[in-house]
């Protein structure tokens, strides 16, 4: 190891940076970024340090210069700065820090000014450090470093030469002249990947295709979901999320209710993929052709909605690559293939690929080739089905290529499984994650489980998106319950997570009756074609509205890291504030998680923090109802009604003071 006899300083505990700089960590376009880190030196000499940072070229381009800025010191040895993410694509960023001779001189220099010792000596080292700096400095503070040096060196100047070198122009010459070659960076550089707002603010709606028609009896096309999207439009959803639109296979196909067997003219479950019309990147014939399907993409993106398609790797015994690419399964000695599971769940219709085979580098490029394939047909978004039984070199592999090749393209992971398996896909790049908010149901446990995901490091890689239901999931706070209950999950899901989504249409009309023993949906459409009322309102429908345009329209809403909770006095009204990045849109939100009781009691509205006098009264509109309150100190009283509205998202308007 080289050593070098002039390094002092040490840097450490250097934040944000996951896994000593293994991954980068996220952000989104115009996000600002903190960086902070312990920096001092041996003894008393004063340091100093500066953060570093540069867009990193996309494609053939070249790097952008290394920009400096000043790192602001807190108190305690701990510095930071900040810098904007202007771009999308990946910025590094460092830190370089050197012990500062000159402003431990000016230091000393006013202190012993200040106790009126004699300071002939220290004006000499003075005039020494500034001639050693003469060399580096520009023209113009060239003369100004002369004037001092000779200031400095006339004992009968002192007083003049003591206020001239303590000034913060002769602080900022020596800054500027300072000897790079005494700065010593950080010793790792780090990464951050900057990606689209829809990354960290969008709203999912999760439908079937194949559930389109209007006619009891026929199959769903793509030319009907046409007819479908000025409903999702109305709702005010940003991505539709099929389940999987390929071919369905016949061998071992599903029959209703998850039954082993199907019967003649049951469709099948999606997410068997693959029969002899094709594979992966197949339509499903009965759902239209590919220009059908590219014709709802575009009509999609008119209405600004993205389509999200799923990217399940797996095959039906009758998928093309079973009998063209034998090795990628793993075949049992009497010839079988074992069915596919995510325990204790059994997939009997399918089989998956076998990751470890010894052709996998052709299974990994075929792989990719789908999601390719898709992009290549106006898909961005992917929702990837079960991404923890595939193995992370893959995805991270899989994922970098694509990021590599394509900009803003968004991998969801549907991996409900171990929270460090669940942590590394996001480390590894996926973009967004489905969480256990699903299962989280008190006061306590929300403020436990927000905190973890919003407060701690995770927060760096892990974009949640809340989900109350899917079509695998019908949890016990919708099982058997009425509209209130599916409002409040609505609410808390759209209010708590600036990514959230839901599975519809089963959602919004409130199904709510489950497979016997099971979390699950009786009949559930994942084995079985349905024909919707699309157009049929209802209450929770006109709330999904509401609450998507309010989203819209609050700043605070699109972001999922400034959630902070406030204390309440009742255990079934949670309360939290939201403030967006500019500090102009401030939300308190409170919600009564009980379905079935009014609920009241007193809220602690966090005055420091919205920036508001303790002695102020001030005005919150209920964004739900537009009903207006004039609030004053931080107690304040809500009562909320299940039946009727059972929030309030109250907005934080003017500041009127006590007359
Ligand atoms: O394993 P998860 O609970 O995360 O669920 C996801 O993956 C499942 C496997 O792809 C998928 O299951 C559905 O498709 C299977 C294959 O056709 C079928 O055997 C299952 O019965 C059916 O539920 C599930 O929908 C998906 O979300």
């Amino acid at each position: 190891m080289k050593i070098d006899g002039h390094k002092r300083v040490s840097i450490r505990n250097v934040k944000p940076q996951i896994d000593c700089g293994k991954y980068p960590i996220k952000r989104i376009i115009n996000e600002e970024i903190k960086v902070e880190a312990d920096i001092f030196g041996d003894g008393h000499d004063k340091v100093d340090a500066v953060l570093l940072y540069r867009e990193r070229k996309k494609g053939r381009g070249k790097d952008k210069k290394w920009q400096e800025q000043p790192m602001e010191f807190e108190g305690n040895d701990h510095w930071s700065s900040t810098f904007s993410l202007t771009n999308t694509g990946v910025f590094e960023y460092t830190i370089e820090s050197w012990v500062d001779h000159f402003a431990t001189w000016q230091d000393g220099l006013k202190k012993k000014a200040a106790a009126n010792q004699d300071l002939k000596t220290e004006l000499l080292i003075g005039a020494e450090l500034m001639e050693e700096t003469l060399s580096r400095a520009s023209a113009p503070h060239k003369k100004k470093l002369k004037e001092w040096i000779a200031l400095l060196k006339n004992e009968e100047h002192e007083k003049r030469a003591v206020s001239e070198v303590l000034s913060d122009t002769a602080t900022r010459v020596m800054y500027e002249a300072r000897d790079r070659n005494r700065a010593y960076p950080y010793e790792r550089v780090l990464e951050v990947r900057v990606e689209r707002k829809k990354a960290l603010f969008s709203a999912w709606y999760e439908f079937f295709p194949r559930s389109a028609s209007p006619e009891k009896g026929r199959h769903g096309t793509f030319k009907d979901c046409e007819n479908i999207l000025p409903e999702v439009s109305k709702m005010g959803f940003d991505v539709i999320y099929f389940p999987p639109i390929h071919p369905i296979g016949r061998s071992h196909r599903k029959g209703l209710n998850n039954a082993t067997e199907a019967k003649e003219g049951d469709p099948g479950s999606p997410w068997a993929i693959g029969a002899k019309e094709g594979g992966h990147k197949a339509i499903h014939p009965e759902l239209g052709s590919m220009e059908d399907f590219t014709q709802l993409v575009s009509r999609a993106k008119e209405m600004d909605i993205e389509i999200a398609l799923d990217f399940a790797i797996q095959c039906a015994p009758d998928h093309p690559y079973v009998k063209e690419h034998p090795q990628w399964f793993k075949w049992r000695p009497d010839g079988t293939v074992q069915y596919a599971e995510n325990p204790p769940k059994k997939y009997q219709d399918v089989l998956p690929v076998n990751f470890e085979t010894e052709d996998w580098e052709n299974l990994w490029e075929e792989l990719k080739s789908i999601v390719e394939f898709w992009i290549e047909k106006g898909i961005n978004i992917f929702r990837v089905d079960n991404p923890h039984t595939k193995t992370f070199p893959f995805w991270e592999w899989c994922i970098r290529e694509i990021n590599s090749k394509y900009e803003g393209i968004i991998f969801l992971a549907e991996a409900f499984t171990r929270p460090r398996v669940m942590e590394e896909l996001a480390k590894i790049g996926f973009n967004q994650s489905y969480t256990y908010f699903t299962w989280r149901n008190t006061k306590e446990e929300f403020i436990k489980y927000l905190t973890e995901l919003t407060k701690t490091e995770v927060r760096e890689y892990y974009r949640p998106n809340f989900w109350p239901n899917t079509p695998d999931i019908l949890p016990i706070s919708l099982e058997n319950k009425e509209e209130p209950s599916f409002i409040i999950r609505l609410i808390l899901a759209a209010t708590m997570s600036s990514n959230y989504g839901l599975y519809g249409p089963v959602f919004e009309f409130g199904l709510n009756e489950a497979y016997p023993g099971k979390e699950e949906y009786v009949h559930s459409e994942k084995y079985q074609i349905y024909q919707w009322d699309w157009h049929r309102n209802t209450r929770i429908k006109e709330m999904i509205s509401i609450l998507n345009r309010i989203r819209k329209e609050n700043a605070a809403l699109q972001t999922t890291w400034n959630i902070e909770f406030c204390d309440t006095d009742n255990d079934q009204i949670i309360c939290y504030s939201k403030i967006d990045q500019e500090e102009t849109n401030k939300l308190i939100i409170a919600v009564n998680l009980d379905p079935n009781h009014t609920q009241s009691g007193w809220v602690k509205v966090p005055l420091k923090r919205l920036k508001i006098e303790d002695h102020d009264s001030y005005s919150v509109k209920d964004l739900l109802t537009g009903a207006s309150y004039i609030w004053q100190n931080e107690w304040n009283y809500v009562e909320l009604h299940p039946k009727a509205v059972p929030a309030h998202i109250l907005k934080i308007e003017t500041k009127k003071p006590i007359s």
